[in-house]
This record gives structure tokens, C-alpha cells and sequence, in this order.
């Protein structure tokens, strides 16, 4: 992707086949009109798509823009964008005669979403998490099990996404004949990010109808939080083509330091992790680094190639709010219009008071019913 060659495929010679295969499976299934059928179907009536574009007239008038959309992700069955890939992805293993599923999770959104997806279509279902994302995200670990996925904890390194990941690619290399790996971002080896992408752009073409036919004009920027970025494509690369500022908030964490934040754009550099060539934080001797963040799905090293390379070139500006900053988002969305947004989500929300624009639309990635407890932490619910 880019100019600076992000993207690739780094992966073991054992996982080269599977991924040609699934790249062909890929192909062939968008040109399918039966999976495309089936898929719309399922979008519509087992989803719940088209999510709303919801006016925030008090949320912006609290923040002194005229106009605020808000693409309500966070109504998608499951309660984030991570069902839209998901479902996808199970589908097209389903086609290729796999049986099981493998996933990784960080918030739990994906692995609740893959847990759905793999209980409605009957595949089993293992979700490697780390146990520090288990514990605050408990209630996406009790909805996981509900679904009879089994959960695997991750207790290596900082026993968050990075470690998850780590975990559900090395179980793939062992039985990538008879599983699928659902990876859950823009990320991994290609195809995966290709893919992820791809499916999830339905959040970016329904939003652009929606605010085309509820303003009569698109707005100036568009937001979305960036964790691996694959709401933020969704949403955004419909709009790539407009006159549109395209803004992705990563999590700042709690300070500049390395290790307290997961705010990839500026101090990352371009190095490899988990497949993929893209900026990555990373020490002098390219170990990569520790990252922070109150939100579960921002807190990983690096950012997807395709958002990473759109920021490189200027496409995209990266901005970073803190976790302050974020619980500050969420309490003034709640309180303005009565929407309880998933921390990640928090982060997008957090910004809009800086973008000097008139018009913003942003993804509201998630609902905030997994973070219930830091929110009452926090917040003093
Ligand atoms: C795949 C690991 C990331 C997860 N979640 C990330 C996430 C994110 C960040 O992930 P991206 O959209 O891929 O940048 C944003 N919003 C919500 C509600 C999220 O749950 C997860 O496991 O649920």
C-alpha cells in the first residue's frame, strides 16, 4: 500500500498455501452472486443493516459544530462493527469447507461477533484472548462461551492483543486445513487486510448514501478511532475520492512515553508484525514496544498498512486523544443524546472539538455496554 510498499505477506512457508487459497476463495466469492445473496440476506435480517445515521444536534451544539452524524455501528447485532467482517469471513469458510474457526480479541467485540457468526452458520469457534482484556472485558468473555465458542486465555508478555494474535496465528499454522483464522482488523498477511477492508466498507457506502440523502451534501471530515483500523476504512474509503478530511484517532493513552500509549502515527516506524509490513512501535533494536491504552481494541503496536500508508501520504491526518480525553468523549455523547459509546469509539468522539469543521460524520465503532465498569470507575456511575 503506499508509496512506502506497506502490506505484504511475512508468513511461515506452512501458512503460504492456506493463504493463496483463501485469497482465490476470496475472489471467487465476491464474484459469486449466491455468496453475495446470502451475504446481503444475512447483512439485512441477521445484522440488522443498514445501521442508522443518527443527528446529534446537542452533542454538536456542545461542541460548537453545526452539523454531527454519527454511524451507529454501535446498533449492528453484537454491538460493533466486528460482525460485519465476521459474518463474512465465516461465510467464506463455510464455502471452503472449513469446519472450525479460529480468532483472536482484544475488546471481545470480535470475538463475540466471530462467536455469533460461527453459532448461526455451525462452525466451532476458538478465540485466543489475552487474560488482562478477559478481566475488563468480562462481559464479552461470558457472551463468547454463551455462543459456545470455546475462549482461550493468552497469558504470555502483556496479555493483551498483541499476545492474542501471536497465539490465534501459531494455532492456525498447526490446522490451517481444517480451520479458518478470522482475523479481526485491517492487518495480518495478505490477504487478510484486503479482505477485512472489504467487507467492512459497507459502513462507509451506507453512510454516504445516508448523509448524501439527509444533508444533501457531504460533510467536511469524516472521523473514525483507529486501533487496527478496519471500521476506519470501512467507513472512509467510500469518501477517499471526496473532498472530505478523513481523521483517525488513535488512543494516547495516558502520556508520550513508550508504553503509555498506543498512538502509532508519528512515533512509529515501519517494521513487521503479525504478517504485515506497516508502522509499528518499536525500541532502536526494533523490539516492538509496550502500548496503553483504557480501550482494549486501540491498545496494539501497529496500525493497519492501508490506514498507515492513507496517514503517510497525508490523506488521512492522525490525531490522538488520551484516555482522559475519551472518558471525557463518552460522558458528553451519554449526556447529550443518550448513547453509551464503546471506549474505543470514545476516542473518535473526543476529537471532534478540534477539526475547526461544520459538518462531521464519525463511526461510532461500538456500544459501551463492555465497559461498564471503567465507565462507573471513572466516571461515578
Ligand atoms: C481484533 C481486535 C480488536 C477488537 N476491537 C477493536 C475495536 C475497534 C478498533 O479496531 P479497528 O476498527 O479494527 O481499528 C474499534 N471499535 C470497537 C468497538 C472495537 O471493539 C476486538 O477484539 O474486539
Amino acid at each position: 500500500y503506499g508509496a512506502h510498499g506497506l502490506g505484504g505477506c511475512y508468513a511461515p512457508e506452512t501458512l503460504m498455501q492456506p493463504l493463496l487459497d483463501l485469497e482465490a476463495a476470496f475472489v471467487a466469492a465476491l464474484e459469486d452472486p449466491d455468496f453475495q445473496r446470502e451475504l446481503q440476506a444475512e447483512l439485512r435480517t441477521f445484522v440488522g443493516r443498514p445501521t442508522p445515521l443518527t443527528p446529534a444536534p446537542r452533542l454538536a451544539r456542545e461542541l460548537g459544530i453545526a452539523e454531527v452524524w454519527l454511524k451507529r455501528e454501535d446498533l449492528a447485532h453484537t454491538g460493533a462493527h466486528k460482525i460485519n467482517n465476521a459474518l463474512a469471513q465465516a461465510l467464506l469458510a463455510r464455502r471452503m469447507g472449513r469446519e472450525e474457526v479460529i480468532a483472536e480479541t482484544g475488546a471481545g467485540q470480535h470475538g463475540v461477533a466471530c462467536a455469533a457468526a460461527c453459532a448461526r452458520l455451525g462452525l466451532r469457534c476458538t478465540v485466543y484472548m489475552g487474560e488482562v482484556d478477559m478481566a475488563r472485558q468480562a462481559p464479552n468473555v461470558a457472551r463468547m462461551r454463551l455462543f459456545g465458542a470455546e475462549v482461550a486465555p493468552v497469558s504470555a508478555g502483556s496479555r493483551t492483543l498483541k499476545e492474542a494474535v501471536n497465539e490465534a496465528l501459531r494455532a492456525w499454522a498447526g490446522n490451517c486445513h481444517r480451520a479458518h483464522y478470522i482475523l479481526g482488523s485491517a492487518l495480518g498477511p495478505h490477504p487478510f487486510p484486503l479482505l477485512v477492508r472489504t467487507f467492512q466498507s459497507v459502513i462507509g457506502r451506507e453512510a454516504r448514501a445516508q448523509v448524501l440523502e439527509a444533508a444533501g451534501r457531504l460533510p467536511e471530515a469524516v472521523v473514525a478511532c483507529a486501533g487496527g483500523g478496519s471500521n476506519g476504512l470501512g467507513l472512509m474509503v467510500p469518501f477517499l475520492d471526496d473532498a472530505v478530511r478523513l481523521v483517525a484517532a488513535e488512543a494516547g493513552g495516558h502520556g508520550t512515553d513508550p508504553g503509555q500509549h498506543a498512538a502509532r502515527v508519528g512515533p512509529g516506524r515501519i517494521g513487521v508484525l503479525h504478517g504485515c509490513r506497516s508502522l509499528l512501535l518499536q525500541d532502536e533494536a526494533g523490539w516492538t514496544s509496550d502500548t496503553a491504552s483504557i480501550s482494549a481494541g486501540l491498545d496494539y503496536p501497529s496500525l493497519g498498512p492501508e490506514l498507515a500508508a492513507l496517514c503517510l501520504d497525508g490523506r488521512v491526518e492522525a490525531l490522538r486523544a488520551t484516555d482522559a480525553e475519551a472518558l471525557e468523549g463518552a460522558r458528553r455523547l451519554c449526556r447529550t443524546e443518550g448513547i453509551l459509546p464503546a471506549l474505543e469509539s470514545s476516542h473518535g468522539l473526543a476529537v471532534l472539538g478540534r477539526l475547526g469543521a461544520r459538518s462531521v460524520l464519525l463511526g461510532l465503532s461500538g456500544r459501551g455496554d463492555k465497559d461498564l465498569s471503567t465507565y462507573q470507575a471513572a466516571l461515578g456511575a
